[in-house]
């Protein structure tokens, strides 16, 4: 199977914890005899502080989303070098040296592209490109609610929703550096318009992400 996979980096690197790392390097590697992975990282805290940082220093957004894809390009970094051989050394900084790199049979880890949209669209736009089978979003929360779970404890759980529903809730969210919260409006565009099979799930453990391949747990974005 071809599986893109986006961790947060709310999750994963909260705290700088190695363990995290270290726990998706050894599911990474279990799984990739059988697959080829792609695997697409998020800015963040990190990137959250010097995108503020930029802005109050006079940066526009456009600078700003480039602040926050160095930060997740140094993220992936991090994971590359929890994965030693099993990953392609390099960070790809686009979709072409992505598809390039994945030539090598090794696992691919990138951060951001370009300005404008968040990492979840960049694993939306690379599930596209390379026909993935399966698309998965760990994030850290459990799925999609109907509203932010840690703003409104009654929030409710969806297990499967509608892409064209979420597009709606979604319609007034900010678009700003550091704003593109939980799935961005490209990502679930791109999920529609090819069809891509997409889970949302909690990466904050790990083996969520086997749990997700299986269909046990998280939100399916159904792409209609
Ligand atoms: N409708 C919703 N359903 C679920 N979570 C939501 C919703 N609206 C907002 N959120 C918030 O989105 C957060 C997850 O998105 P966020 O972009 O902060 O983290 P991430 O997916 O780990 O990526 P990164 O930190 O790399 O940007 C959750 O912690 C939750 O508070
Ligand atoms: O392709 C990309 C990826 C990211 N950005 C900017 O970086 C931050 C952090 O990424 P997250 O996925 O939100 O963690 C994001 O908010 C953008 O400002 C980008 O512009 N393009």
């Amino acid at each position: 199977m071809k599986i893109v996979i986006t961790i947060g980096g709310s999750i994963i690197m909260e705290n700088f914890n190695p363990k995290i790392f270290k726990e998706y390097a050894r599911i990474l590697t279990s799984l990739q005899d059988d697959n080829k992975i792609f695997i697409v990282i998020g800015g963040g805290q990190p990137a959250r502080d010097y995108i503020r940082l930029a802005r109050e220093l006079g940066a526009n957004e456009a600078q700003c989303d480039n602040i926050g894809i160095e930060v997740t390009r140094l993220n992936a970094k991090m994971l590359i070098t929890a994965l030693g051989e099993k990953a392609y050394p390099m960070v790809p900084h686009n979709f072409n040296e992505a598809l390039e790199y994945s030539a090598t049979g090794k696992i691919i880890v990138m951060g951001g592209t370009e300005p404008a949209h968040s990492t979840d669209a960049v694993g939306a736009i690379l599930a596209e490109l390379v026909d993935a089978d399966i698309l998965i979003n760990l994030t850290s929360v459990d799925g999609f609610y109907d509203k932010d779970p840690h703003k409104y404890p009654d929030a409710r759980f969806y297990k499967e929703i509608t892409a064209t529903k979420m597009l709606n809730l979604f319609k007034d969210k900010d678009w700003k550096a550091g704003t593109y919260e939980f799935l961005d409006l490209t990502a679930i565009h791109i999920i529609r318009r090819s069809n891509i099979k997409s889970i949302i799930t909690n990466g904050k453990d790990p083996m969520n992400l086997i749990r997700a391949l299986k269909g046990e747990v998280g939100t399916k974005i159904i792409p209609e």
